[in-house]
């Protein structure tokens, strides 16, 4: 208790929030920098030319110091609005490879969806608070990008 009570004195403390946030989107594996035929082979039924859809879950999570006025790292409202702008406004309800133009020529997996939205995301926050963008693509896929 002594050692809390001490902490709080000097004291900066470094908090995590996630947010939460869900969309719908379909898309075809497919590189174009690839043969139609390896693209099969790779691919396998994710290269079917006329898609198919996820309900991606992607959790967005800060990293900074909880503020000792405002007891925030940030504001969640404001995460909100940037999630609104650079994930639901871009992707929700679209498919990802017509709709999106980064994914014109970038093959739509989870991993570069991961990317685009960091890219974005981290053009819209003070610096250095984005740590990780993760994605549900399934119950069973999920993949983590911290800006590697
Ligand atoms: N490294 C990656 N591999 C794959 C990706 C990806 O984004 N990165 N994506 C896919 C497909 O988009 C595909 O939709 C995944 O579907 P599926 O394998 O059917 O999903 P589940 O694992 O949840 O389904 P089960 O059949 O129940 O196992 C493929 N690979
Ligand atoms: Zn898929």
């Amino acid at each position: 208790m002594a050692q809390a009570d001490s902490r709080n004195e000097v004291a900066e403390r470094i908090g995590y929030i996630t947010r939460v946030q869900s969309f719908s989107a379909c898309h075809r594996l497919h590189s174009p920098t690839l043969s139609d035929e390896v693209n099969k082979r790779i691919f396998g039924k994710c290269n079917n030319p006329n898609g198919h859809g996820h309900n991606y879950k992607v959790e967005v999570t800060v990293r900074g110091k909880i503020d000792r006025h405002t007891g925030m790292v940030m504001n969640i409202t404001d995460l909100k609005q940037h999630i609104e702008e650079v994930i639901m406004v871009p992707l929700d309800h679209k498919n990802l490879d017509k709709d999106v133009p980064y994914f014109a020529n970038v093959v739509s997996t989870t991993e570069n969806v991961a990317v685009y939205i960091w890219d974005n995301m981290v053009k819209q926050l003070p610096a250095n608070l984005l740590y990780e963008v993760k994605i549900h693509e399934t119950d069973k896929n999920i993949v983590v990008y911290r800006g590697e």
